[in-house]
C-alpha cells in the first residue's frame, strides 16, 4: 500500500467523511498555510551555517535557549488579570502581540532545532503521540472532563 503522508494524515484526522472540519467554521481562527516543520528546519539550518553557529548549537545549549525563550513568553503574560487573558487576547495592544509572536517563534524555532540536533522526526513524532493520546483518552470516556488518564 503506497504510504500515506504526513498532511494526508492529519487531513483524514480532522475532518469528517465530508471533508469539513466539524470542530470548526470559516470565521474561525487559522494558521497561514503550508509552513512545514521541515521548511523552518531547513530555513534556520541556513541561518546557522551562514554564520559559522553550529559550534554552538549542541543539543544542550539548544535546550537552554528554548527554555529561556519560553520564560520571555511568561514575562509577557505575568501579573495580568484574567479579563486580560481570554481567548483571542483582544485587550492586547498591536505591538505586544506582536512581540507574543515574536517569543512564540523563537521557541518553535528552538524546538525544531532541538529535534534536529537530537535526530528525532518531529513530525513523525507528533503524529505518533497524537495518535497515543487519542487511545489514552477515549472521546465517551473523557467527554467533557479534564481528569487525567489514571483518575478515569
Ligand atoms: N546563537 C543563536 C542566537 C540566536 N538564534 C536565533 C534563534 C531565535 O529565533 C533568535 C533568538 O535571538 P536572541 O537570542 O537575540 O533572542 P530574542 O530575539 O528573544 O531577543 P531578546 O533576548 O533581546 O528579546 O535568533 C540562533 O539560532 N542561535
Amino acid at each position: 500500500m503506497e504510504k500515506e503522508s504526513s498532511k494526508t494524515i492529519i487531513h483524514h484526522n480532522l475532518t469528517n467523511e465530508n471533508g469539513s472540519n466539524p470542530d470548526s467554521n470559516e470565521s474561525e481562527f487559522q494558521f497561514t498555510q503550508d509552513l512545514s516543520l521541515e521548511s523552518i528546519r531547513k530555513l534556520h539550518n541556513k541561518f546557522v551555517t551562514e554564520r559559522n553557529w553550529e559550534q554552538y548549537h549542541s543539543p544542550r545549549n539548544i535546550m537552554m535557549a528554548m527554555v529561556g525563550e519560553i520564560g520571555e513568553i511568561a514575562e509577557l503574560f505575568q501579573w495580568r488579570n484574567d479579563s486580560d487573558c481570554q481567548v483571542g487576547l483582544h485587550s492586547w495592544t498591536d505591538e505586544q502581540r506582536n512581540a507574543l509572536g515574536e517569543e512564540l517563534s523563537d521557541v518553535l524555532i528552538y524546538l525544531t532545532r532541538l529535534a534536529d540536533r537530537c535526530h528525532i522526526d518531529l513530525p513523525k513524532a507528533v503524529l505518533d503521540k497524537m495518535k497515543k493520546n487519542e487511545e489514552k483518552y477515549p472521546i465517551d470516556k473523557v467527554f467533557g472532563s479534564s481528569k487525567k488518564y489514571n483518575m478515569y
